[in-house]
């Protein structure tokens, strides 16, 4: 168990502590935002056969030509061409056998069935496999599909992929002040977390299956995880991970004999998360404070996430600060804002307790020490 973890560590130690989901094959168009669980390899050739990059005359041996024919995409001609003949040829056709080069239409010289004009061999031909060779590897296991990459794989052959299954979530929010509708009254607050926190989730690729309120008593709390750990992939709760007298999650944790992975990481704000396991099933303690829960959402929550669906360690890209920024001694500060122009641009509103900063925020720039304007930070983007 890592305590004070610093935020870096507490990434690392979060990611490379669980094992990969178990994989499913699904039909290639419903695998958008999934995750390979196996490397992508093409099927065929791409190109598939050697194909006309034009609409134009595909011609044999010198000029000029005769032209005997037309080719259509789709319904590659049948025998060769012969010495001084020409056919017309359509973009995406197949190049047929002898065909020296072809002509655009908008260059070539016609008059009835005669073609004249300049060509190279192999002008505005696209060789078969050009772009992949058959098994050659597209797209490594881990790899989150996007729109482009399953047309690319449609191209390759692909009707069913291997994808990780969708990690299944529940989410356990804690506290008695904590009002779900309506106006907050007699010092309750309407809750902030049961509506963002499953918008975060599927964002990140995990669906929520419950969502349960639990009052500050342990033996409910400890209840509440006991089933959760049963039939769950991970768990997130909010609330309850300071020392109060009613902050119950580590001793819920402990009662159950979950074991603590990482309690507390050297951050700001976010500083009491906790990252432990019962049974295997990652349990992510996020602060009460809305701020400071999505700090350690992306702390300790995706790093759990990623390692559960194979995916690789997020790497944070360098950006330039356009403000000074502030970090408390031994601490790395996470900074609400937005990239404008290239520069890390602070938002406003930014204690742990607000909302309005991460309202309108794309994500923290991660400074690991004070800084002034013009130096370089990590950016970690929301999801
Ligand atoms: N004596 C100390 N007190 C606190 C410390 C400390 O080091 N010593 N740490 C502070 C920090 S930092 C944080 S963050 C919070 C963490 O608190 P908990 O995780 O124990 O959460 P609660 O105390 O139950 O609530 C904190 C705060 O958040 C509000 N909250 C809780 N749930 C929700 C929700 N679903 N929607 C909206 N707001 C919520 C709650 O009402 C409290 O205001 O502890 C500090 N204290
Ligand atoms: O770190 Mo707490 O998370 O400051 O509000």
């Amino acid at each position: 168990m890592i305590q004070e973890a610093h935020w870096e560590q507490a990434r690392v130690e979060a990611y490379s502590f669980w094992k990969k989901l178990p994989s499913e094959k699904i039909s290639l168009n419903l695998c958008v935002d999934r995750t390979l669980a196996t490397d992508a390899i093409a099927l065929v050739e791409l190109p598939t056969y050697p194909t006309s990059a034009m609409d134009g005359y595909a011609v044999c041996g010198k000029g000029p030509w005769r032209i005997v024919g037309e080719v259509k995409a789709g319904a590659p001609m049948k025998g060769g061409l012969k010495e001084g003949t020409a056919v017309k040829i359509a973009t995406g056709a197949v190049i047929p056998d002898k065909t020296f080069g072809i002509i655009r239409w908008e260059i070539a010289t016609v008059d009835g069935d005669n073609l004249n004009g300049e060509v190279k061999e192999g002008q505005e031909i696209r060789p078969a496999g050009l772009e992949s060779n058959k098994g050659e590897v597209l797209a490594t296991a881990g790899t989150v599909l996007n729109p482009g990459l399953i047309g690319l794989l449609a191209a390759a052959g692909h009707d069913l992929l291997e994808v990780v299954r969708i990690p299944k979530a529940t989410i356990i929010l804690l506290g008695d002040e904590i009002v779900l509708d309506g106006l907050p009254h007699d010092g309750l607050v309407r809750d902030a977390l049961g509506p963002q926190l499953p918008g975060w989730l599927h964002k990140l690729g995990v669906e929520v299956i419950a969502t349960h309120y639990v009052s500050d008593e342990l033996d409910l709390v400890t209840k509440a995880f006991a089933a959760a750990a049963k039939n769950s992939d991970v768990v997130f709760t909010t609330a309850g991970t300071a020392d109060g007298p009613r902050d119950h999650v580590r001793a819920a944790i402990a009662a159950l004999k979950g074991e603590l992975i990482i309690d507390r990481v050297k951050v700001r704000p976010g500083h009491p998360m906790v990252l432990a396991h019962i049974n295997k099933v990652p349990f992510v303690g996020l602060p009460g404070n809305p701020q400071s829960a999505i700090v350690a959402l992306l702390t300790l929550g995706q790093p759990v996430i990623d390692a559960l669906m194979g995916r690789k360690e997020a790497e944070l890209h360098q950006i330039v600060t356009g403000d000074d920024i502030n970090v408390p001694e031994g601490f790395t500060r996470l900074v609400l804002g937005n990239i404008v122009d290239g520069w890390f641009e602070m938002g406003e509103y930014l204690g742990s307790a607000m909302l309005r900063g991460l309202a309108h925020s794309t994500g923290f720039a991660v400074a690991e020490k004070s800084m002034e304007e013009g130096e370089m930070v990590a950016w970690l983007p929301l999801p």
